[in-house]
């Protein structure tokens, strides 16, 4: 791992190998940073860097996300967030929720065990395939709104959803990997627009009552920004600031005639203005352009082992 640059293939036998505890992974309660070997970085965000990592004891591979206490400005309630995100994430079970195995921290630093996905970030595959065809981002949306069905069932509204906070696994499958997560109830967590404009739906770009950020259908109108940008490239109100949010707050958006009818009918019924005319999650699933690209024909009886799950 730390020398012997694996190749992927390896790491996915070694990962396959390892996933026989796949049901008692790193099973300990009580993590600390010696029971891991460290390998190569994967990846670095603003408050956090992320290494491949193996658990001695068990050789389940892993990704450590080491967190700078430091960086999360002691006390201003960011730290708190962390803490009660991983809350949240320890608790989800998925097959799109990039799994949460456990956490311990140092004096400086937390650190996160979190599930690997070996294909790395989707928005650096979006950006390097400019779109994806058709097929591809039917089978990516149908998996988002499996999980989001799940989050919603328990109550977790994401409420960033975007190409950066979904990883990829070994096998193609995408996986929500954001720690942006906060609970139905109302909580303080003032929506930080040092982020994309882009994603935010118009209730939260809208001033007044924002009860309205606490309802799940904030997840539907990104759900469609989503499926807008896997098929065009880039997002429906993409612009500068000022004029983005005045799209946004009239859902002023042009879909090219060069996407599929039954793709653009699925993004309007989701781009919708009002939260509760968005199309529900579980018609999403059944919507045409879905059913079209997910359901293999002659396995159309056992319809929910499709390749979209
Ligand atoms: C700290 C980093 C960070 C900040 C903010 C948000 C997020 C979630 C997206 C993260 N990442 C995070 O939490 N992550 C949790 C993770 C994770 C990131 C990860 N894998 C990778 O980052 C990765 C990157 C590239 C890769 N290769 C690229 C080249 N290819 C030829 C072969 C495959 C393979 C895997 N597995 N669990």
């Amino acid at each position: 791992l730390t020398s012997s640059a694996r190749s992927s293939d390896e790491l996915a036998l070694v990962e396959r190998k390892s996933a026989s505890y796949v049901d008692q992974p790193l099973m300990p309660k009580q993590f600390h940073l010696g029971m891991f070997e460290i390998g190569r970085p994967l990846g670095k965000g603003k408050f956090g860097r992320v290494y491949l990592a193996r658990e001695r004891s068990s050789n389940f591979i892993c990704a450590l996300k080491v967190l700078y206490k430091s960086e999360l400005q002691h006390g201003s309630g960011v730290e708190k967030q962390v803490r009660r995100e991983i809350e949240i994430q320890s608790n989800l079970r998925h097959p799109n929720i990039l799994k949460l195995y456990g956490h311990f921290h140092d004096s400086k630093r937390i650190f996160l065990i979190l599930e690997f996905a070996g294909k790395g970030e989707l928005y650096k595959h979006l950006r390097r395939e400019n779109r994806f065809p058709e097929w591809k981002a039917a089978q990516y949306i149908a998996q988002m709104a499996s999980a989001l069905r799940y989050l919603h069932r328990k109550h977790v509204i994401h409420r960033d959803i975007k190409p950066e906070n979904i990883l990829m696994g070994i096998h193609g499958e995408i996986k929500i990997s954001d720690f942006g997560w906060s609970v139905h109830a109302p909580n303080n967590r003032r929506a930080t627009l040092c982020g994309t404009l882009d994603y935010l739906p118009p209730e939260m770009i809208k001033s007044g009552s924002n009860d309205k950020w606490y309802n799940e259908k904030v997840d539907l109108w990104s759900l469609g920004v989503l499926t807008y940008e896997f098929l065009v490239g880039e997002a429906p109100f993409e612009d500068t600031p000022i004029m983005t949010q005045k799209r946004i707050a009239r859902a002023d958006m042009t879909i090219p005639e060069w996407v599929s009818k039954e793709a653009k009918d699925l993004i309007k019924r989701l781009l919708v203005l009002d939260p509760d005319k968005r199309l529900p999650l579980e018609d999403v699933q059944t919507h045409p352009w879905i059913i079209k690209h997910c359901v293999k024909g002659e396995r159309a009886a056992n319809r929910e082992k499709g390749s979209c799950k």
